[in-house]
């Protein structure tokens, strides 16, 4: 079993307990009575800097224990107070230690967009996140059959959410683009392996067409990859550890925006 196959087990294990305690039409219910979702793709292309998804993450599988974050809102206000473009509060609990009670807390405290970041598998989640007020939603490619991944896609999207789609190889890029993604994310890190090639965007981004956002993930860990992946065509980056490892999140936050904008990086992409 893949270290992917194993998260999506135990994923799937923890829904049917949530499933089992409040319905689907309640979760419409609570989601009726928010505001509508954040539209997103426009924060995560602006003409001449590199948008930054700051992410609320306390362990992982690749890394184990990351931080303390006992309180994920403060943290996600000094990402925003630091200029990230978009929130991502990793939600699912057993190797990420998170939980949706964690983007409860952050939705409570700041009013940047929120990805609801944890591993997909069922439109009952993507309810699930519109009714904890997450914007958007990470679908990861390699978890999903085609036919699932294009009705998630369209779940998200008729939510008035947007799907970050994440790929790994070219064939997922197609896949993809074939599920109808607005937003795709090329993740630097194999999620069967935990091996980091931070080679991977700046070779797969050629396949993403202009009119889709492009956003680099994982293994970022200061200004001068940010400007790397820029040059490789990033819209946006995710950064989790780099930041959650910082004392300074908020300076951190803000050194990275300011890479993305950096002079020699105005112009690079067609107005
Ligand atoms: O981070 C992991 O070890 C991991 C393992 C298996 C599946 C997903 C995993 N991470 C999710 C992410 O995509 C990252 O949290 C995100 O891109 C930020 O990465 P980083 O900046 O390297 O913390």
């Amino acid at each position: 079993m893949t270290v992917l196959e194993d998260i999506v087990a135990g994923v799937r294990e923890d829904l049917a307990v949530r499933e089992a305690l409040t319905s689907l039409d309640e979760l419409k219910v609570r989601a009726a009575r928010l505001p509508g979702a954040i539209e997103c793709t426009g924060r995560l292309r602006a003409q001449d800097a590199v948008a930054v998804i700051a992410e609320v993450k306390r362990s992982s599988p690749s890394k184990g224990a990351l931080a303390t974050i006992t309180d994920p809102a403060a943290l996600a206000e000094e990402y925003e107070k630091g200029g990230a473009s978009v929130i991502s509060v990793l939600t699912e609990q057993r190797r990420f230690s998170g939980s949706l009670e964690d983007l409860d807390a952050v939705r409570a405290r700041v009013d940047v967009p929120l990805l609801r970041k944890d591993f997909i598998v069922s439109p009952y989640q993507v309810w699930e996140a519109r009714a904890h007020g997450a914007d958007l939603v990470l679908l990861i490619v390699a978890a999903l059959e085609q036919t699932v991944l294009e009705s998630l896609v369209e779940r998200v999207h008729s939510l008035g959410m947007t799907a970050l789609v994440e790929t790994h190889t070219l064939e997922e890029v197609r896949r993809a683009l074939d599920a109808g993604a607005r937003v795709i994310g090329v993740n630097h890190r194999n999620l069967k392996t935990l091996e980091l090639d931070m080679t991977l965007f700046q070779r797969l981004a050629p396949y993403i067409p202009d009119d889709v956002v492009r956003v680099a993930e994982s293994g970022i860990s200061g200004p001068r990859d940010v400007m790397e992946m820029a040059r490789g065509g990033a819209d946006a980056v995710l950064v989790g550890e780099t930041l959650v490892k910082n004392d300074a999140p908020r300076a951190t936050v803000a050194d990275l925006v300011a890479a993305g904008s950096h002079p020699s990086l105005q112009g690079r992409r067609p107005a």
